[in-house]
């Protein structure tokens, strides 16, 4: 037992330099606050985990855990550097108005404007008899409403002044992005958060940028992002479109079948998870996720991506084709087909095979087996 005392102890320590940190880390956050300097500095990072890596080694320490503890400190540093607030990178903007902002995408921009130091104001749809007097002077308008309703939303704002920023957070931006165009005449800009509402703090989060017009009237706007920790994407609204073909609709559609598949199996889920492998688990976690959510959105996700149907019915004749391969008990033409794929996959396979064993890891380390 005078070992785990002594475990008890080393832990107990480490709890201390953990707050030590944090509270620093609170300190930095202040700095960077009334500085406007950007809560994530990838050079930083780089360059501390580099040397705590070497450090580590010389000690006998494997690298790998002084990384994987830093990351996750480090995580804890954006989520507390955020609550500090931001640097106002247009003091002389007017109102927000977040439209849709009771929404939980819309409630997560009204805080981070807020904790930025701007006068925010939320147009809900319960609100629409007051929008003259909510639109008053606004700087920024950002329609973040359902997908379905998201066109007909913007079509309202055919009169907000000419120096007021149209923009909006639809996961779908060719359509949106036309209609803001033709309703208004000032800077114009589509934007995709490509994340959910329950991010900690945006650090590293993508969001995707699609140019609509007067960009140099609307780059405050994106700078003000980049200081949350954001990562602006450029894209075309077409290109963004045809990607998220396959990163929406087709990973949301196939976990949608995938679901629909186990209920009519009747699959015992107890029992999956008694006996999953941890890729499994991963699988589940993923599958299992998208029925927590609101399933009109993901219906509309799905549905308002251009070409998804002709791309489903693809997967379906590819699905065919490699069941046909089974089914003539093909071997060689399995392994033929899989080794194309991994030719065209080249380097990225063993980059996925590394990401994915981290995952794992992680995923494995929170398990608790009785
Ligand atoms: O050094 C900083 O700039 C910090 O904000 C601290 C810290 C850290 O936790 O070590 C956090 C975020 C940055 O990306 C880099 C480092």
């Amino acid at each position: 037992m005078r070992l785990r005392d002594k475990i008890d102890d080393v832990d107990q320590q480490l709890l201390q330099l953990l707050a030590q940190r944090l509270k620093l880390v609170a300190e930095v956050g202040e700095v960077k606050s009334e500085h406007g300097l950007p809560i994530y500095v990838p050079s930083r990072e780089a360059a501390m985990l580099a040397r705590r890596r070497q450090e580590a080694e010389s000690l006998g320490v494997p690298p790998d855990l002084i990384e994987d503890i830093l990351r996750r400190a480090m995580r804890e540093s954006y989520s507390s550097e955020k609550d500090t607030g931001f640097k106002t990178v247009n003091p002389a903007a007017g109102p927000i108005v977040v439209v849709g902002g009771k929404g939980q995408l819309g409630r997560l921009f009204v805080q981070m404007f807020e904790l930025s130091g701007y006068e925010v104001r939320v147009l809900g749809s319960q609100d629409w008899a007051q929008a003259d007097d909510i639109l008053a002077g606004a700087s920024v308008v950002m329609v973040t409403v359902p997908i379905t309703r998201t066109v007909e939303i913007i079509e309202k704002f055919s009169t907000l002044p000419a120096d007021c920023i149209l923009c909006d957070l639809t996961s779908t931006k060719s359509d949106p992005l036309n209609a803001m165009l033709r309703v208004h005449q000032g800077p114009v800009v589509g934007l995709h958060p490509m994340f959910g509402p329950d991010i900690s703090s945006f650090a590293k989060q993508v969001i995707v940028v699609c140019d609509g017009r007067d960009s140099a009237r609307y780059q405050w706007l994106l700078d003000q992002f980049a200081l949350w920790g954001a990562k602006l994407k450029s894209a075309t609204a077409k290109d963004h479109d045809e990607a998220m073909g396959l990163v929406q609709a087709m990973r949301h559609f196939s976990s949608f079948v995938y679901g629909m598949h186990l209920k009519s199996e009747n699959a015992d889920i107890e029992q999956l998870l008694a006996f999953s492998s941890p890729i499994y688990r991963l699988e589940l976690a993923m599958v299992g996720r998208l029925f927590a959510q609101d399933p009109a959105l993901y219906a509309d996700i799905i549905l308002s991506s251009p070409d998804a149907l002709g791309m489903f019915r693809r997967y379906i004749e590819r699905f065919s084709d490699a069941v046909s391969c089974l089914e003539n008990n093909d071997r060689d033409g399995f392994i033929r087909q899989f080794s194309e794929v991994a030719d065209w996959f080249g380097q990225y396979a063993e980059q996925f095979m590394g990401e994915s064993r981290q995952m794992l890891l992680v995923a494995h380390d929170r398990r608790h087996i009785d």
